[in-house]
């Protein structure tokens, strides 16, 4: 089945739905009229229809799961047990994908009739084609499901499969971790502003530095930490403001950050 035929579903169309869905459609070649999404509630069907022009929506769960190749879970963690109490029945067809924080595959497995179950962790990047998706699937599961799987995520951006107890820290880092470059950026944008820049252009300033330095640790394959030296001249700017980011704790900060959020995605998956 090429992915101008797969139907896609989304139960809960939510922030992150919407994310994935306007990826599909932009990217993995995912006809917006094979796109079903469900939600209880009118105004998120609504703004789901408004960006994804031409997709179809239902307050019903299970016409999702009829109507789709793949469905993806989006609801909230805290939702699973209802979503999945409101599906009586899965087709040997519908390929289940959770991206539900912390909730786990044996978990997922003991709420919903089937074993076709992969559990991913996107971020919502995947709008712009920049995800950073880590997956995991039931041991059982078909190669053509993770196939499908892979080549659904890579046209949102990189997909790596990771064993399922790495996927918490997945969910800490790359899961939640725009949230914490975002603040970078603002905070990067307001001491832009504080030395006297225009907000617009600290503001760009502020995102490209971020991307580039990005791209540059993804293209060259060098540590960062290196990178990093190369733009520390002896006596000079950079060292200056690094050694006010040791002084604060940037490094620790984040770390603790991070590990919070993972224990945090542990957490919901006791639930
Ligand atoms: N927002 C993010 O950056 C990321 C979120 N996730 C995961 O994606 C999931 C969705 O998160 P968001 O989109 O941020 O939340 P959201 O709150 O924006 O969307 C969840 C949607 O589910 C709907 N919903 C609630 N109960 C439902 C039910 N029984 N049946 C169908 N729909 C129902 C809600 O009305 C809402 O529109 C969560 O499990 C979260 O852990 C994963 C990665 C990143
Ligand atoms: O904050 C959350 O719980 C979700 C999961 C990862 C990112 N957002």
């Amino acid at each position: 089945m090429t992915n101008s035929s797969l139907r896609v579903g989304f139960i809960g169309a939510g922030q992150m739905a919407l994310a994935m869905a306007r990826g599909f459609v932009d990217r993995g070649g995912i006809a917006p009229q094979s796109i079903l999404a469900s939600d209880p509630y009118p105004e998120a069907l609504q703004r789901f229809e408004q960006s994804i022009p031409g997709c179809n929506t239902t307050d019903d769960n299970q016409a999702v799961i009829d109507e789709s190749d793949v469905v993806i879970l989006a609801v909230k963690p805290q939702m699973m047990h209802e979503a999945a109490e409101s599906i009586s029945d899965i087709p040997s067809g519908c390929l289940l994908i959770s991206i539900a924080a912390g909730i786990t595959l044996p978990k997922l497995t003991e709420l919903f009739p089937t074993t076709r179950i992969v559990r991913v962790m996107p971020n919502t990047p995947c709008l712009v084609g920049m995800a950073a998706c880590g997956y995991s699937a039931t041991s059982d599961i078909a190669p053509e499901d993770i196939e499908r799987t892979q080549q659904l995520l890579e046209s949102t951006g990189v997909a790596l499969q990771v064993p399922e107890k790495l996927l918490d820290a997945v969910t800490g880092l790359s899961g939640s971790g725009p949230a914490f470059i975002y603040m970078l950026i603002e905070a990067m944008s307001d001491a832009g502003v504080r030395q006297g820049l225009p907000r617009n252009i600290a503001t760009q300033l502020a995102a490209q530095t971020v991307k580039g330095a990005a791209e540059m640790v993804l293209a060259t394959g060098e540590h960062p930490g290196a990178l990093k030296d190369k733009v520390t001249s002896p006596g000079g700017t950079t060292i200056a403001g690094v050694h006010v980011l040791e002084k604060a704790g940037f490094r620790g900060a984040m770390i603790d950050a991070i590990s919070a959020a993972a224990a945090r995605s542990r957490e919901l998956g006791l639930d």
